[in-house]
């Protein structure tokens, strides 16, 4: 029996920095975020929005869509590394904001989080893939919901982003079905992570913040800091090994002597900025060309493989295969555990743009963890993918954005307004926070704006 996806649905910001107004306050030329990252928008969230917001509006999409209830649903698994609480999961705060807009629940539904940096979602839905293998009469939820923050200046910081992706799991997909093979690779390293707060505010009282912004700023990075500690380059590093060793293992499992990407019509790779898998596919497949020791007699490896990632036949897998996920990508920045399945959700939404024909076709998904873990595997294309994926206007949706100032970035960021950009609406937005005088310091609390 078929178990897969049958319905994908998202929510984002919808307000956002120009990247080329961030390389002018940063002084980086803007051609290198645009042309040589891919980036275009930084979105960001507004004051009433955080990750429980983001997944409970892609959630509440998909259930809408697809005609759902809370008591149909047996499981909500969330993958997510932007935790609001160190005890309750984000998948808890879903269900009282569930409860509440369809007047329905089910007090016997599964919730969790999953956390392995941006790959906790593949564990998520690899996890329900195999509960409704078992049983194939339930219907599961996975969520994926980041904000993705870095430290000002940084160079992570022209790569953020935020947004959840939800997706339905069921017997009989309509959008995907999974085959059980899937690629492992692990390793302990530290190319980006979250140390807990004794370490962290050595971390801030070291950092170049500007000083009237940083009593506030320390302030506020006390109670919960969301920027990572990282290395760029050796998290590149760490990914491509990573991949790497994962789709051998995939390949492995298959028992196959094609190259695996052959089959696949489309790439999925998680996307921590737009041109992520374009700079990194080649490095991944360059054994697999065997032409290239005669094409290039008497160069070294590291050449022959350079010239590889600029032959015509190198473009033309990133043209039909790796730039349809890229297209929201760059208009939206990196969503962490969200990123590969908005790729998805992009690149799926533009062959149905395109009219193409994907029915039964092969994708490979390359999913990447810091920490660190890759997976990578396939799915099938099911017959009603087009249908499905054009419900989510995806594109349409992300133009209707606006653009905001960097001084307003800078106030959302430093959490110095306390008044939206946006008026609230037709939305989940977060309406309280217990303050320390009470009992439940902490407490969250949302609602339902018409
Ligand atoms: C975080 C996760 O989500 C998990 C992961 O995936 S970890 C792996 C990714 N790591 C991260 O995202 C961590 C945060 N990000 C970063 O630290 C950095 O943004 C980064 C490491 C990803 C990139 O580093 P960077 O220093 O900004 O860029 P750099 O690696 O030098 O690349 C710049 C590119 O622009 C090109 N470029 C520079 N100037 C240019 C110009 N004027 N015109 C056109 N291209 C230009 C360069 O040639 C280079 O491209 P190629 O290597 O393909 O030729």
């Amino acid at each position: 029996m078929k178990i897969g996806i049958s319905s994908i649905h998202f929510d984002v910001p919808k307000i956002y920095l120009p990247i080329e107004d961030l390389a002018k306050e940063r002084a980086i030329e803007a051609a290198k975020l645009e042309k040589g990252l891919g980036l275009q928008r930084m979105s960001f969230p507004d004051v009433h929005q955080d990750v429980v917001c983001f997944a409970a509006n892609a959630v509440i999409k998909l259930m809408e869509t697809e005609n759902l209830k809370p008591s149909q649903i047996d499981r909500i698994y969330v993958g997510t590394e932007s935790a609001l609480d160190s005890s309750k999961p984000l998948a808890s705060f879903l269900l009282p904001i569930l409860a509440e807009k369809f007047d329905d629940e089910n007090p016997h539904c599964d919730v969790v989080d999953l956390t392995f940096a941006c790959i906790g979602g593949v564990d998520a839905l690899q996890n329900c893939l195999d509960y409704v293998r078992l049983r194939p009469e339930k219907k599961c939820l996975v969520v994926c919901s980041d904000f993705a923050k870095y430290d000002l200046s940084s160079t992570g910081e022209y790569t953020q982003g935020a947004g959840a992706v939800a997706m339905l799991i069921e017997a009989h997909p309509k959008l995907l079905s999974f085959p059980l093979e899937s690629g492992v690779s692990s390793r302990g390293v530290f190319d980006f992570f979250k140390p807990k707060r004794s370490f962290q505010k050595r971390q801030i009282l070291n950092s170049n913040v500007a000083a009237d912004h940083f009593s506030h700023y320390e302030e506020e990075l006390l109670v919960a800091r969301e920027q990572p500690v990282f290395d760029g380059q050796y998290s590149n590093q760490s990914y491509l090994e990573r991949v790497k060793e994962a789709y051998y293992d995939l390949k492995k499992q298959k028992a196959s002597n094609t190259p695996c990407y052959k089959n696949w019509s489309l790439i999925l790779m998680h996307l921590p900025y737009c041109f992520q898998a374009r700079r990194m596919f080649w490095q991944l497949i360059a054994e697999e060309q065997p032409e290239l020791n005669s094409s290039f007699q008497g160069a070294t490896e590291a050449d022959k493989w350079k010239a590889f990632s600029k032959s015509e036949a190198y473009k033309k897998i990133v043209q039909e295969k790796i730039y349809p996920a890229e297209i929201a990508s760059g208009k939206v920045g990196n969503i962490y555990t969200g990123s590969l399945f908005l790729g998805l959700l992009s690149a799926l939404y533009f062959s149905a743009k395109e009219n193409q024909n994907l029915s039964k076709h092969t994708l490979g998904f390359m999913a990447y963890g810091s920490g660190a873990k890759a997976k990578v595997f396939e799915a099938e294309v099911e017959a009603e993918w087009k249908e499905q994926i054009k419900k989510t206007n995806l594109f349409e949706t992300l133009e209707k954005a606006q653009a905001i100032s960097f001084e307003t970035y800078k106030d959302l960021y430093l959490k110095r307004t306390n008044k939206s950009v946006l008026p609230v609406k037709n939305e989940v937005y977060l309406k309280r926070v217990e303050k320390e005088n009470s009992t439940t310091y902490g407490a969250r609390f949302y609602a339902i704006a018409n």
